[in-house]
């Protein structure tokens, strides 16, 4: 048996649906909106597992489902080596979100990463402590603050309403994903135009043994016909 997961709400569960629906497979939730059970139907052997985003890279990475749903970021961000525990199988064109680094629009002599870096620099001597930079993606925000040399700030933890952090003085810059960029806009925070993070979209997964299997090889083609 296949065990497929995908996000068990919102747009990205609905937007899972049709993509599979446009290859020929129907996923549905059965019962009622609060049961996380599903059905396949239109592939045999093929269990739909209703999980959380989040959860969807461990869960792949320890096997416990040969496919899932999710996105780029969270699979980047939740597994340390991520290219070993699973394959991309495929982007799936929605769910687009940019994780970005965004300073308070007040902030008018910082408008790249040069300056921000500068502005880090200053702000322990001036203020004692080193600059905030609330995120939830630990790991990708600071390796990728490393491979740019920017090393003058502290991450202060955020798993929601990070957009909030900066009014609320609990951090200088944030780092988050954005779509609309109406988050941002509504929170007076500008994005600095060369740190995009990274570019994420809903993506299919296999756990990287299962993929070779000749049960998710044969699913895979029935989606590429499909
Ligand atoms: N505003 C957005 N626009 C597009 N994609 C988004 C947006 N917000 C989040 N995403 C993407 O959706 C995926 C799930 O995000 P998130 O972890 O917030 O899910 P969630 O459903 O809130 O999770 P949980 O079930 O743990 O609360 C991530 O890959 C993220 O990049
Ligand atoms: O650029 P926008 O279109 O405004 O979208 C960005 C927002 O969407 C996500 O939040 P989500 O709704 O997932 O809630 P969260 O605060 O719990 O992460 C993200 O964390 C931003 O806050």
């Amino acid at each position: 048996m296949i065990r497929l997961g995908v996000p068990s709400k919102g747009r990205l569960m609905e937007q899972t649906f049709d993509w599979f629906a446009a290859r020929g497979v129907a996923l549905s939730r059965s019962g009622s909106d609060r049961e996380y059970a599903g059905r396949v139907q239109g592939a045999d052997g093929v269990s739909l597992v209703l999980l959380s985003a989040g959860e969807i890279p461990r869960e792949l990475a320890a096997g416990r489902i040969e496919l899932g749903v999710t996105g780029t970021d969270l699979v980047r961000e939740k597994l340390a080596g991520w290219r070993s525990d699973v394959a991309e199988v495929a982007p799936m064109g929605f769910g687009h979100a940019d994780l970005i680094l965004a300073v308070p629009d007040c902030w008018r002599d910082c408008e790249n990463l040069d300056d921000f870096a500068a502005i880090a620099r200053d702000f322990r001597a001036a203020h004692g402590f080193r600059l905030r930079i609330a995120t939830k993606y630990h790991r990708l925000v600071r390796a990728w603050l490393a491979g740019h040399e920017v090393a003058d700030y502290q991450l202060v933890d955020s798993q929601g309403a990070t957009e909030g952090t900066v009014a609320n003085q609990t951090a200088e810059a944030i780092a988050d994903i954005t779509s609309s960029g109406e988050t941002l806009r509504a929170n007076h925070l500008k994005i600095l135009p060369d740190a995009l993070i990274l570019a994420s979209q809903a993506t299919l997964f296999a756990n990287r043994a299962a993929a070779e299997t000749a049960e998710v090889r044969a699913f895979l083609s029935l989606l590429a016909e499909g």
